[in-house]
């Protein structure tokens, strides 16, 4: 039975998000399978990124690595946010200590024209790695986690042609060329909602919209700009669960406290929120409603058992009262993702700390 482990019990992190009373309080990290662990710099030794993408075998291994090391609540599957980019036609490549880097940046509107479908077929990699998952994970108190970049945070790479400071470019075609930059907004949509609905209907528990730069904007621009997009990629996902069932849609940014109400209503029934804003905070900003996941600053790890503790404790005792205030739940995460040069051992621990709070 989907959700269900092997002791009956619903998965914690899908407790959570449904406002149901978890076994355990749910944990994981964003980018806990990485660099970070020894396995994986093992693996990935002779192998580049975007070919450890599209090998199912690879990917499912990866996306195991810190479930069995840290007994994490949550796997989140290994792959990019330009795997669907990539799948879809685009020249781009990840390049190791830069990020996407793609080869010819959407400028004109022919560039925009050019950006063709995702066929589903070109990401039939990500489904058989999904379904192998399934099948490990089952039996195991984990949810499988599937995800997309948001249209914004796509836009960006692709605009910028690689990681950007400013996002000028990005902002000059939203503000100067308002068409084009709905009419581009509107085919990244296409392309995120049918990567996402190829993992869901190959077995993913639960999605993660990552607009990790939404953060540059104010709320102004993000309402006008950015949120009818991100609302049509969630309303797309109603009910996209197997015989109609809903799969609980987490949204999360960084850098983003002043968008906590927008990204809230576009349909997110958890809202990831970064280190800077306390969650009981984020919900009184959001209102009753959604559960909230989130919030430790990743760099606390890099300062000693006791300090990350007592982080951990504040980060607990602000959800609970989160909770109290109206927030349906909570899944411990960090703020952002793991650092490459994070201890595996004290992600461990944070996660023994967070299961025995
Ligand atoms: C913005 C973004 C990207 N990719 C992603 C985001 C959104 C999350 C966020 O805000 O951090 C999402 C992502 N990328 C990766 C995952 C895998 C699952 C996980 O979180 O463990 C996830 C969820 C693997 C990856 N994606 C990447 C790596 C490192 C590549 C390597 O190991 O060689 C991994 C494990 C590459 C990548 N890809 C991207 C960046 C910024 C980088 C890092 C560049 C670097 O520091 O080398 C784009």
């Amino acid at each position: 039975m989907v959700g269900v482990s092997e002791m009956g019990a619903v998965k914690p992190l899908l407790a959570a998000a449904a406002g149901r009373r978890p076994e355990r309080r749910p944990v994981w990290f964003m980018r806990q399978a990485g660099r970070s662990l020894p396995e994986y710099r093992a693996l990935r030794a002779d192998r580049g990124m975007l070919e450890a993408c599209f090998d199912p075998a690879m990917v499912t291994e990866i996306t195991l690595q810190p479930v069995r090391r840290h007994d994490t609540d949550g796997a989140i599957l290994f792959s990019d946010i330009v795997v669907p980019l990539k799948a879809a036609g685009i020249d781009l490549d990840i390049v190791a200590g830069t990020g996407p880097v793609i080869a010819h940046p959407v400028r004109t509107a022919a560039d925009v024209a050019a950006i063709a479908r995702l066929e589903p077929d070109a990401v039939g990699a990500v489904a058989a790695a999904v379904s192998m998952l399934r099948a490990e994970l089952d039996p195991t108190p984990t949810a499988l986690i599937g995800f997309a970049g948001a249209p914004f945070t796509l836009a960006s790479y692709l605009i910028e042609g690689g990681p950007s400071r400013h996002y000028a470019h990005t902002k000059a075609m939203m503000y100067g060329n308002p068409e084009l930059w709905h009419d581009l907004m509107g085919r990244l949509v296409d392309i995120t909602v049918t990567f996402l609905r190829v993992q869901i209907q190959a077995g993913v528990q639960a999605v993660q919209l990552f607009d990790s730069w939404a953060g540059m904007l104010s709320r102004r621009d993000y309402e006008q700009y950015v949120a009818p997009h991100s609302t049509r990629v969630f309303a797309e996902l109603d009910g996209a669960g197997a015989g109609g069932a809903a799969i609980p849609r987490i949204h999360f940014g960084v850098g983003t406290g002043e968008l906590l109400v927008p990204m809230a209503r576009v349909g997110a029934d958890v809202v990831g929120v970064d280190w800077r804003v306390p969650l009981q905070e984020a919900i009184g900003r959001i209102g009753p409603g959604p559960a909230l996941q989130g919030n430790l600053d990743p760099t606390v790890l890099f300062a000693g058992d006791e300090v990350i503790a007592a982080h951990v404790a504040r980060v607990i005792d602000d959800a609970d009262h989160a909770i109290a205030a109206g927030a349906r739940g909570h899944i411990f995460n960090l703020g952002h993702g793991v650092l490459p040069d994070t201890d595996p051992d004290t992600i461990t621990r944070v996660v023994d700390l967070v299961h025995s709070a």
